[in-house]
């Protein structure tokens, strides 16, 4: 027969009950009230960072949820409590959605040539990221060639061309108003006679209506078969960077995003937006105009940034 188990008594005076009234005083739980004007105070820095409105809201609920109910020292601080469990939160959605490949080392390891593709709307750099992306592969000791398959605008393979003399790295253009997935081919097929180890594919700056140029990007996917697809967006976008992080999404399965611009007076709330709603990892950030300008995408950045 089991042996029964004497349960300790806490009768009145007892060392027991005495911790337990100890500890009454000494923790309290989080009750909603407590919490609302620090999450009210979230939510307007949140917003003003450009996270979207959604993941903002998604964001403090789980937080709001997480904490209501816990039994905290009553020392603590309230409103640094709720601070810190929303990096830790912002830290875990970063980190869940992280670009995991060392891009250097999987190009190496790579049979040639290993295709790079970037996309996104006018202006948002994508040229100058091109080119930044150009000299951080060649300083790494790889060759690369660029092919300016935005045979749409006449001035970008010119931007380019200027960019590849200064860079000391061959270009392929084609025909203005030619086709751009034949010119991504030919450059592909370049890199494979010269043993060229990557092709960076520049393209038109799709403007999120035209069914021709969206049409346009799905073929030259399909005839360069990219290694690697980048979406570049631009920091100072706000709020219409995710929906163009959107709209990409149902043309190009991309595997991760640039973000420029972001030494500009921009927060770069985005990159969570992107984290949370599209699970699509930043992988670069663009710091300026110059070549080397260009930093690879860290959690710690970017809770410096919000939190600054
Ligand atoms: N401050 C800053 N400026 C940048 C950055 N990246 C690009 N730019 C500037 O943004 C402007 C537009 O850049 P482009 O590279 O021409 O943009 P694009 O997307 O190729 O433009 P289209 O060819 O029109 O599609 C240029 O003046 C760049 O110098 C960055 O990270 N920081």
């Amino acid at each position: 027969m089991e042996e029964k188990k004497e349960e300790p008594t806490k009768e009145k005076g007892s060392i027991g009950s005495k911790l337990n009234i100890f500890n009454i005083f000494r923790y309290r739980e989080i009750k909603e009230d407590d919490i609302d004007d620090i999450i009210e105070e979230l939510r307007t820095e949140l917003l003003e960072s450009d996270v979207s409105l959604e993941v903002t809201d998604k964001i403090l609920e789980d937080l709001k949820s997480s904490l209501i109910g816990k039994k905290v020292n009553r020392s603590e601080d309230l409103d640094e409590l709720v601070k810190k469990s929303l990096k830790n939160s912002i830290t875990e959605i970063l980190e869940k959605n992280k670009f995991e490949r060392n891009l250097i080392d999987e190009i190496k390891k790579s049979p040639k040539p290993y295709v790079i593709m970037f996309f996104g709307v006018n202006g948002v750099g994508k040229t100058t990221t091109i080119a930044k992306v150009a000299y951080m592969l060649k300083k790494a000791g790889l060759k690369v060639i660029v092919s300016a398959s935005d045979t749409f605008r006449a001035a970008a393979q010119e931007q380019l061309a200027i960019h590849c003399q200064k860079l000391e790295i061959p270009l392929v253009k084609g025909k203005y108003g030619g086709d751009p997935a034949s010119v991504a081919f030919d450059a592909i097929q370049a890199a494979k006679s010269r043993g060229i180890d990557v092709v960076l594919i520049d393209t038109a700056g799709r403007m999120h209506v035209d069914k021709d140029l969206t049409e346009e990007l799905k073929r030259i996917v399909r005839i360069s078969k990219p290694n690697l697809k980048l979406l570049v967006i631009d920091a100072l976008a706000g709020n219409d960077a995710l929906e163009q992080a959107k709209y990409f999404e149902n043309v190009v399965d991309y595997d991760g995003v640039i973000l420029t611009k972001v030494d500009a007076d921009a927060k770069g709330g985005v990159v969570l937006s992107l984290a949370y709603e599209l699970k699509k990892p930043v992988i670069f950030l663009g710091t300026g105009q110059n070549y080397d300008d260009l930093i690879p995408f860290s959690v710690d950045w970017f809770i410096e940034r919000i939190f600054s």
